[in-house]
């Protein structure tokens, strides 16, 4: 007999992946086109997350600087979430609450995109991090859920944001990370084609 808590898991974020799909599909074709198109234009991709999308910003980045499924040459994709000095100094001297946005004060140029994750849509640094982006020009490609919280408040229509339909952190974290996969196999089918006759 299958553990009925492991067999909810697993049926609950099934379920929700395939609700999401139907949801999502349009704003993930938007965050394609747009990170597609600042790549092309010799931009970057900066990514932030608190916790588990810590860990996304950093999954983000790998596939981008090294590979997904298809050889291709380094994208320039970077976490904020990796330099435990800037992390500790900006936390310590200044406030948690700006450990991303200093970062994107100093590396963020105007047409860089800024991949920010909130499960709540209502983390502070994530929130400081997206002002700062907007100051400088740069577009937002906020992953979110809960409704959006606060963020889904100040995107503006230049930026994109892919709410999943839940309130549960996990799940939505779990839509999250088959959304970054969706977006790193979109920049590879710009790049060179569909690969489905492959
Ligand atoms: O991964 C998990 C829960 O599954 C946690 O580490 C979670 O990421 C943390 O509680 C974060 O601080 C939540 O922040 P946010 O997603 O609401 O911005
Ligand atoms: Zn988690």
């Amino acid at each position: 007999m299958t553990n009925p808590r492991i067999l909810a898991h697993f049926q609950e974020s099934a379920d929700l992946k395939m609700k999401a799909a139907n949801v999502l599909a349009q704003p993930i074709e938007q965050a394609i086109e747009l990170m597609f198109t600042a790549l092309s234009n010799g931009n970057k991709i900066l990514a932030c997350g608190n916790g588990g999308s810590a860990a996304d910003s950093q999954h983000f980045a790998a596939e981008l600087v090294g590979r997904f499924e298809r050889e291709r040459l380094p994208l320039p994709a970077m976490a904020l979430t990796t330099d435990s000095s800037i992390l500790t100094a900006v936390g310590n001297d200044y406030s948690y609450q700006e450990i991303f946005s200093k970062q994107v004060q100093a590396f963020g140029q105007a047409g860089d995109v800024l991949l920010a994750f909130s499960t709540s849509g209502n983390s502070g640094n994530i929130l400081a991090a997206i002002e700062v982006a907007h100051e400088r020009d740069m577009r937002v490609v906020a992953l979110t859920g809960k409704g959006g919280g606060k963020i889904g408040k100040v995107l503006t229509d230049a930026d994109v944001h892919i709410c999943v339909p839940h309130e549960r952190t996990a799940r939505i974290q779990e839509v999250h990370l088959v959304t970054l996969h969706c977006i790193c196999d979109g920049i590879d089918v710009a790049l060179f084609g569909d690969d489905a006759n492959e």
